[in-house]
């Protein structure tokens, strides 16, 4: 384990083959480098979350960020909907799938070292987490000369799910933001590194001592962004709520038992607004 200075991020050897992440960036650079006619056949459709569009589009009147987005469902692998599975670059499926079974290892590794850190048995988390549903988005934030001080790429959200695992192409070009003590900061993004977002399951697991990042994606003048979000949601067939050798003796329990599929679709029904939608959730 080393430490990033200035901002403190831990990096560990992530183990996912860089020829795997190298295929999976270049097929979704090059599923976005199409014309718009061939992008919407993957289009979302009435029925699913899925599918290549805008994400958080919940009325007309709305302002809407300034990106495209590709949200696929891709764990369980039985739970895939190829009707939204991009055939072209011909090698699309391929990279994804290699991408998604290899980086959910990756994530399996994380709760293990974040349940231990706290001293609680390795498999506590990654219990609730392994085997369940995984999802990708991918974004592609255009360059934009006169309005980049004035849309934002991606509004202000925290993440519903546990572990969020995010790459980006182009590094250099400074993109997503992160929210602490009111301010926002510009994460460094480093060439092959994945940036790992807590999101909302994980603070409700253990108590808040794991806090849901708050994040945006601002968007840059002259240069386009692409990122991959992996995100790793919990199970869904038993109540969500504080796990008990994660709760810090002597602190007040913050959430109740949680139905999560509410929790999700409260989340996908409404626009970005910050850490609002967890917080609805903490008890008085
Ligand atoms: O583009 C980014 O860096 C942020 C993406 C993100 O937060 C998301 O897809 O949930
Ligand atoms: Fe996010």
């Amino acid at each position: 384990v080393n430490t990033c200075e200035p901002c403190e991020l831990q990096l560990i050897n992530h183990g996912v083959p860089d020829e795997v992440i190298g295929n999976l960036m270049s097929d979704v650079a090059g599923f976005f480098k199409q014309p718009l006619e061939d992008k919407k056949e993957w289009s979302q459709q009435a029925d699913s979350l899925e599918g290549y569009g805008q994400a958080f589009v919940v009325s007309d009147d709305q302002k809407l960020d300034w990106a495209d987005m590709l949200y696929l469902q891709v764990q369980p692998s039985e739970s895939r909907d190829m009707r939204f599975w991009p055939t072209r670059p011909a090698s699309f499926r391929r990279s994804v799938d290699a991408y998604s079974s290899e980086a959910r290892e990756l994530a399996y590794r994380l709760l293990e070292f974040m349940a231990k850190g706290v001293g609680a048995e390795p498999a506590s988390l990654r219990g609730v987490f392994e085997g369940q549903a995984q999802g990708m988005r991918m974004n592609y934030y255009p360059p934009c000369r006169q309005a980049a001080d004035r849309v934002l790429g991606l509004s202000p959200h925290t993440d519903p799910n546990g572990l969020t695992l995010l790459m980006q192409t182009s590094h250099d070009v400074h993109g997503l933001q992160v929210k602490r003590d009111g301010r926002w900061f510009a994460v460094e993004a480093l060439d092959g590194a994945f940036v790992v977002n807590v999101g909302d399951a994980l603070e409700i697991l253990s108590n808040g001592v794991f806090r849901s990042v708050e994040h945006r994606a601002v968007i840059h003048p002259t240069k386009e962004r692409i990122s991959v979000a992996l995100f790793h949601y919990p199970y869904q067939d038993r109540m969500l709520g504080p796990l008990p050798e994660l709760v810090k003796k002597g602190d007040k329990v913050q959430y109740g038992p949680t139905n999560y599929q509410d929790f999700l679709q409260q989340y996908f029904t409404a626009e970005l607004d910050g850490r609002k939608h967890l917080e609805r959730f903490q008890l008085e």
